[in-house]
């Protein structure tokens, strides 16, 4: 009787030890991940901003930037593709990103925005476009890219293509 107690409490003290570690382990893994990345809830639309910390982000002030991108109108589109429409932040004369807003409603659109952040979330690599943060809302979701002065590799050839014919 006295050996199952004793055994009952090393079993306690190890499944404590187990969880107490495990806890440990995932808040040190999100305040890395919160050195890493600025957030910003916007109380306004309810809505979360995620910016990577990066040269380029490091001089925005980041209520601007929010302010900023939540009055993107249709004047300021550049372009739209399958999934999205893409407009131009422009937050100084020197400082301009892209940002494709996807709507959201159904699972297939969510899974797209989640697949574009685990896909570019961690690449930096000069010939592809750099992921600086995202945006998620209720009703639609932002990715905020590098704009690429020229639009896309596509625009490009097809406008290289059109002239070619004509
Ligand atoms: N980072 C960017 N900088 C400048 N323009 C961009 C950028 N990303 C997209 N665009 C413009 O927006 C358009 C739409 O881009 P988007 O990525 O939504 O679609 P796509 O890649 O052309 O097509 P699909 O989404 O169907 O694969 C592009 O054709 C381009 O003109």
């Amino acid at each position: 009787m006295g050996n199952a107690r004793v055994l009952a409490f090393y079993i306690t003290l190890c499944v404590i030890a187990f969880v107490t570690s495990k806890i440990i382990i995932a808040v040190l893994i999100y305040r890395r991940w919160q050195r890493k990345n600025l957030v910003i809830q916007d109380s306004l639309s309810s809505g979360k901003l995620v910016m990577f910390r990066s040269p380029k982000m490091k001089s925005l002030k980041y209520s601007m930037f929010l302010k900023k991108t939540m009055k993107l109108s249709n004047k300021d589109r550049i372009g739209s593709g399958g999934y999205g429409t893409v407009y131009r932040l422009t937050i100084s004369e020197s400082v301009s990103f892209a940002v494709k807003r996807l709507n959201r409603g159904s699972a297939e659109q969510d899974r797209g925005f989640e697949r574009e952040l685990e896909a570019m979330g961690d690449i930096k690599h000069r010939n592809i476009v750099t992921l600086h943060g995202y945006y998620t809302a209720p009703h639609y979701n932002l990715l905020i890219y590098e704009l690429m002065p020229n639009g896309s590799l596509d625009a490009v050839l097809h406008s290289k293509l059109l002239a070619s014919i004509s």
